[in-house]
């Protein structure tokens, strides 16, 4: 059976990718009702800070926080730390900081948790490859060989041996990262566009409907929704599609 117009539009995380949280909010009141993920990331976390984070947390959102951190071990522990402190649903680091560093963060939210009762335990994943990644641009740029969906299983691995809860993919990948790493291993996947969309950087992408059918948990979505002349037109037009599989 399909999805229900609540289950659809909750595998469905709008990207705020906005300069300001004046910015942002009109996009939360032009949505309001439908009942999606929020994902924030760097351009507003480093404009709005965590204030704006809280703010969505307090009015009932629930909220990824895309940061991606990658430092030392040390560094990741205290930060995942201090977000997982804020109450979001979902935070991510790059798997590229290897198995160490992963195992860190979930160190730093463990003791976020058990120095605050009653605190949300986050779901931590990682990215894997970014969806702008070619697998031209992976082997001749980056220099890293072989086909991107080994690569990112190579991380997806990594990432569910540290103890994390799921991976950021292409939805390209979702079918060979559940055989792998399980079923109930997350995929979260941007480079989500509509047919006909404007693809922009993105690289390694699929339409909603096929990304559902491919089996993704979430689908980030920013342009194709932010960028349209009608926001919530374009939002529900999507969760149609989604419903439609
Ligand atoms: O591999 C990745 C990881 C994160 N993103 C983020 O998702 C959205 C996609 O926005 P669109 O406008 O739909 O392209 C954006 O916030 C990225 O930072 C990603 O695209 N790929």
């Amino acid at each position: 059976m399909g999805l229900t117009m609540e289950q659809a539009a909750g595998r469905v995380m709008v990207a705020l990718d906005y300069p300001n949280a004046e910015a942002a909010e009109r996009l939360l009141q032009e949505l309001n009702g439908i009942p999606c993920y929020m994902k924030v990331g760097m351009q507003l976390y480093f404009a709005a800070g965590p204030a704006f984070v809280q703010g969505l947390k307090e009015r009932g959102y629930h909220v990824f926080l895309d940061l991606k951190m990658h430092d030392i071990p040390n560094t990741v522990k205290g930060g995942a730390n201090s977000i997982t402190k804020l109450g979001v649903d979902m935070f991510n680091v790059h798997a590229a900081g290897g198995k160490a560093m992963m195992e860190a963060a979930m160190e730093g939210v463990e003791a976020a948790l058990a120095g605050a009762a009653g605190a949300k335990r986050p779901t931590v994943i990682a990215v894997t490859q970014l969806t702008s990644t070619s697998q031209a641009v992976l082997n001749e740029e980056i220099g890293i060989a072989g086909p991107i969906d080994q690569a990112v299983l190579r991380y997806a691995r990594l990432a569910r041996e540290a103890g994390l809860q799921g991976v950021v993919a292409s939805p390209q990948e979702v079918q060979a990262i559940k055989e792998a790493c399980g079923q109930s291993f997350q995929t979260v996947t941007p480079g989500i566009r509509p047919a006909g969309a404007d693809i922009g950087d993105q690289s390694r992408i699929m339409t909603p409907s096929q990304a559902i059918q491919a089996g993704t948990d979430f689908m980030v979505i920013g342009r194709p929704i932010t960028a349209a002349p009608s926001p919530r037109a374009a939002l529900e037009t999507i969760i149609e599609e989604m419903m439609s599989v």
